[in-house]
């Protein structure tokens, strides 16, 4: 068994492996220099689970992975499963916050993710890790050519040709962050929540027209780097991940049916990726 955690901007993905195959998954705020030492010294399964589902830094989500069909079931885990002979549970860290990659190495059993570790070809230095990852996990799990649209703090494109060669993409701030930044940043705008349905276009309220101006601004923009792909590749896969990708799929829906029939909705890209690297193989031992 061993943890892989995605460090994003918002919060912290973690991903509970038992070899290949992943059982579990939590979102949790960033957890404290303590929460680590914690960790570092839980000797069972159950008491990774306890401390990852129920500390006082409480996920807000904690999701079972029910669509893989080889996953243990939570109740048939080996939660008495006493870890054999590393001194703290495995752990495989992709960080795009360098602070919180600080925080982590303090971990005693932790391996970090880099570019190096991704077969990708032509990728630049400041490449960020939860792209690459993303963009490896869904390649390698539905083919090449392969776009990722990940829907988190910030929404990025990133694409891969038909040799695993990065070909390249985009990063504008996401759904959340384009909301906070005209409260943040103005006298009279509120912070408005995103809507569960496409918003009437032209609005006649302040909380309409910020719902409005940056829902269907991202969808044009979508639309347009989704066509230039298949312009590209026409037989180019799409997939989309991250925080926001269930509400903009259902956005899609309403709008442009074609796209969203066509896109590939996976909630562990990242994941995939990670247990894909050759680091993961060292744990799958483990
Ligand atoms: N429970 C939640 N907590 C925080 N953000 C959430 C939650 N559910 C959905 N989101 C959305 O997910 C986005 C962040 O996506 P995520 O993929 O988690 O980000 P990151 O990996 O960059 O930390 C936020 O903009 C927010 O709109
Ligand atoms: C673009 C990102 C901020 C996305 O981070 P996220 O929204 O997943 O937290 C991150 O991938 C990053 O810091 N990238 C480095 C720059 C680049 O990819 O070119
Ligand atoms: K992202």
């Amino acid at each position: 068994m061993w943890l892989a955690l995605i460090i994003g901007n918002s919060r912290l993905h973690w991903g509970l492996f038992d070899g290949k195959t992943l059982c579990h998954t939590y979102d949790t705020e960033r957890l404290s220099k303590s929460f680590v030492y914690s960790l570092s010294k839980c000797q069972t399964l159950s008491e990774v689970q306890q401390i990852l589902s129920s500390s006082p830094h409480t996920p807000r989500q904690s999701l079972f992975v029910g669509n893989q069909q080889d996953c243990a079931d939570s109740s048939t885990l080996p939660t008495s499963h006493t870890l054999p002979t590393t001194p703290s549970f495995p752990l495989l860290l992709a960080s795009v916050v360098p602070s919180q990659t600080a925080l982590w190495l303090t971990y005693p059993n932790v391996g970090v993710v880099t570019l190096e570790d991704i077969p990708l070809q032509g990728m630049y230095p400041t490449l960020g890790i939860d792209r690459a990852l993303a963009l490896w996990g869904a390649g390698k799990t539905w083919g090449f050519p392969m776009l990722v649209i990940d829907a988190g703090t910030a929404l990025t494109f990133t694409g891969a040709d038909a040799n695993q060669n990065l070909f390249g993409g985009a990063i504008l701030p996401g759904l959340g962050l384009q909301m906070a930044t005209l409260a943040e940043n103005t006298g009279q705008l509120p912070n408005v929540e995103l809507p569960h349905d496409l918003p009437q276009r032209f609005a006649v309220n302040t909380q309409q027209a910020i719902q409005s101006g940056v829902i269907y601004t991202l969808l044009a923009g979508i639309k347009d780097f989704v066509q230039a792909w298949w312009q590209s590749f026409p037989q180019g896969k799409i997939a989309i991940t991250g925080g926001d990708r269930t509400l903009l799929i259902s956005y899609l829906q309403s709008l442009f049916p074609e796209i969203a029939k066509r896109l590939i909705v996976e909630p562990n890209l990242i994941f995939w990726g990670m247990e894909k690297t050759q680091n993961a193989q060292f744990f799958h031992n483990s």
